[in-house]
């Protein structure tokens, strides 16, 4: 139960913000906000998870609220507070304006610390073992089982000063602090893997970046991540974020959730691939029965081979279409299913004997004393291994499984593509489209507490979808929508008399540029946002010698910068228009005369382009259900209300919002579409 002295708390905190904040209003949504989300967490509903979805318009203040009440309420529970956002420049938003603000109303007293996953830092004594093996010339293993293609000079000297650096503390050891990030592959050989990592049994983990970090998370009460580092955590077994059961979650525009979620529980290899890790495996092999002194178990490399071989010639006869070869419904075609089945025999096969010889070594090394040259990398190309040849029988066994036939089917599929060494790969894929029973398994169900918050998390009018999506159990949890701070009465959303079909592609993206040059106000603050880069690209090129005043376009300098170069001119009162895709439609946080116009080029249905969506549309039709009605109109329904969003931002702000899509009225969907905005004052254009 909510405490006096919780209620007090989080009371004070909200009167600091009153009290503190320059243009404070009172929104009772936030307020509402706020209230919900203490007694969600403290167990105030009886016979409910302590799980709040809270759909507030934006503009509400949601950071805030979730803030002054999460925080609080996380301390008061010694319990971790995460929150996390869609995306990193979301994340960074948090972490670098609206944590430090509420630090300063909040009357509990935190700390925070933002997280990355493993793969964002060094492991030291990898790089080390990479620079004194390339400065021996001894290596233990043929550099060609280690790497597609070994690091060259220029890359050896780049990794050699990494090191200098590290060791002079002029590096941290996060690939973001690097002004050149170094190539894939060489990073992927020298960053921390949890699968090569040693932990405390290493004798840089007292001087190790990632453990470093981990410390500074452990002290830490309120942790920034994002959806994906969240969901990639989870998936491979919570090593980075502290316990499920410790935490209270808020996840902020969780609409992205479940899209985010699916490729976080799918499986991948590749033909090339394996013939690298099987070599590989035997390589190290080898090695650790020299020095253990055993029999080198049985790996039969050309069997591997003959049975990749007959897959590539089966491959070859195959429809790609644009270098895809998608499974109808996620069933293996037979003749592969037989071929995968005899990988997947071997390869196991060949696995259980590694991962017995894997522990064999490991108890050798507890009674021996082994020449750190040697054994550390042994220790690290074995770990590698035994995380390759997982990956690759979890595929297999996956290619081999039938579906339950009462859920929806996994997507599997292959994709053709020619490597650097102009050898071709067929990479092999198989990934679920529905994630609902793992998030109820990994978080609903264990977390102390989460909050699921976004201006879009109903879609048209009902929270259905996003329990299915999500595996969230209706029945036991709380659901909110609140109302707008904001009178939308006076905001103009007008429907342009257009010609073009936005489908008929040239004429639309002729018409948007004359009727842009005709509709901005070069004195005016504007936001135009495309559904596609191109046509922004081709309407910027026809527009921009014609403008009165400053364009900038997404891509031209990163989204912070756009940003505030736009802000800068409107407060030296001048004209300014950005062009943007979906980042700028959303978290854009634009307030009074800095916009007055959002034109919204086209509305964004979501095309199955992807396997994934494909096979999900297949089945929603085999089932006789609509993919349109479940899932493209939802999602454009979404988009268009975040998009139109970035208007109103304050109670004072004003402007009109202009759509260049006549579907709104000529389709029988736009009725649905135009309910389920705000109260604009809809003008169609006669
Ligand atoms: N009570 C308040 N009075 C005035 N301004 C506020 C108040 N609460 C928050 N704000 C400001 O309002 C703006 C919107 O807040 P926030 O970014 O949390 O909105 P949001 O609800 O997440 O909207 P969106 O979904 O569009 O991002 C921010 O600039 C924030 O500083
Ligand atoms: S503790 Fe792990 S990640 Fe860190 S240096 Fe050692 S092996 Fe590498």
């Amino acid at each position: 139960m909510l405490s006096d002295e919780l209620k007090a708390q989080i009371r004070d905190s909200f009167i600091a913000l009153k009290s503190d904040m320059s243009d404070f209003n009172v929104r009772p949504s936030q307020n509402k906000m706020i209230a919900e989300i203490s007694k969600t967490l403290c167990g105030d509903y009886p016979d409910s998870n302590k799980i709040l979805c809270v759909e507030a318009p934006t503009g509400t203040g949601k950071t805030f609220a979730y803030l002054l009440s999460g925080i609080a309420i996380a301390k008061a529970n010694k319990k971790k507070l995460i929150v996390s956002s869609a995306n990193v420049a979301l994340q960074e938003q948090l972490l670098l304006k609206d944590i430090p603000e509420a630090q300063k109303y909040c009357q509990v007293d935190f700390e925070y610390a933002l997280v990355k996953g493993r793969s964002r830092y060094v492991c030291i004594r990898n790089l080390i073992n990479l620079c004194e093996d390339s400065a021996t010339d001894s290596s233990l293993f043929d550099s060609s089982l280690l790497f597609d293609e070994p690091p060259g000079k220029y890359q050896l000297e780049e990794m050699a000063e990494l090191l200098e650096d590290y060791s002079a503390k002029k590096w941290n050891g996060e690939i973001d602090d690097l002004m050149r990030a170094p190539d894939h592959t060489i990073w992927q050989k020298i960053n921390c893997n949890r699968f090569t990592c040693t932990a405390k049994s290493c004798e840089f983990y007292q001087d190790c970046a990632f453990f470093k970090a981990r410390k500074q998370i452990t002290k830490a009460d309120v942790i920034v991540a994002n959806h994906d580092l969240v969901l990639a955590d989870l998936a491979t077994g919570n090593t980075v974020l502290p316990d499920v059961d410790e935490s209270i979650f808020i996840f902020d525009e969780a609409h992205h959730l479940s899209s985010k979620a699916l490729s976080h529980f799918s499986l991948s290899t590749g033909t090339e691939f394996i013939k690298t890790s099987i070599r590989q495996a035997k390589g190290v092999s080898d090695q650790m029965c020299k020095l253990t002194e055993q029999d080198l178990p049985d790996i039969n490399i050309k069997q591997i081979d003959d049975y990749l071989s007959d897959l590539s010639t089966l491959l070859k006869t195959l429809d790609f279409d644009e270098d895809i070869y998608l499974f109808d419904q996620g069933m293996v075609d037979q003749p592969i299913k037989d071929i995968s089945k005899n990988l997947f025999i071997s390869i196991s096969n060949i696995q259980n004997k590694f991962c017995a010889l894997r522990e064999s070594w490991a108890d050798y090394l507890k009674i021996k004393v082994i020449d750190k040259s040697i054994g550390d990398p042994i220790n690290t190309a074995s770990g590698e291994c035994e995380q390759h040849l997982s990956s690759i029988v979890e595929l297999l066994s996956s290619f081999l499984k039938s579906d339950d036939s009462t859920q929806s089917p996994h997507s599997r599929w292959i994709e053709k593509n020619t490597l650097a060494n102009k050898k071709t790969n067929y990479s092999l894929y198989s990934a679920q489209t529905d994630i609902s029973g793992n998030l109820d398994a990994l978080i609903w169900s264990k977390a102390t507490g989460v909050i699921l918050t976004s201006a879009t998390l109903s879609s048209l009018g009902s929270f259905d979808r996003l329990n299915k999506q999500l595996g969230l159990k209706k029945p036991e949890n709380q659901y909110l929508r609140l109302p707008s701070p904001f009178e939308f009465d006076q905001v103009d959303f007008i429907i342009a008399k257009f010609k073009s079909n936005p489908t008929q592609v040239f004429e639309h993206t002729k018409e948007v540029a004359s009727q842009l040059l005709k509709r901005l106000n070069a004195q005016e603050g504007s936001l135009v946002l495309f559904a596609s880069n191109k046509q922004m690209q081709m309407v910027a090129d026809m527009v921009e010698s014609k403008l009165d005043c400053d364009l900038f376009i997404q891509g031209e300098y990163p989204k912070k910068t756009i940003l505030e170069k736009h802000m800068t001119l409107r407060k030296q009162g001048q004209g300014s228009i950005i062009f943007g895709l979906d980042s700028f439609a959303e978290g854009v946080d634009l307030k009074g005369d800095n916009l007055t116009h959002v034109v919204i080029v086209k509305l964004r249905f979501s095309v199955p382009t992807s396997p994934i969506d494909k096979t999900l549309a297949d089945y929603l039709q085999s089932q006789n259900r609509n993919p349109f009605m479940e899932i493209s109109l939802p999602d454009a329904s979404l988009r268009l209300i975040q998009a139109c969003g970035r208007l109103i931002r304050t109670e004072t702000d004003t402007g009109k919002i202009t759509i260049f899509d006549n579907r709104l009225v000529s389709k029988f969907y736009g009725k649905q579409l135009l309910a389920a905005l705000p109260s604009y004052n809809i003008v169609v254009e006669p």
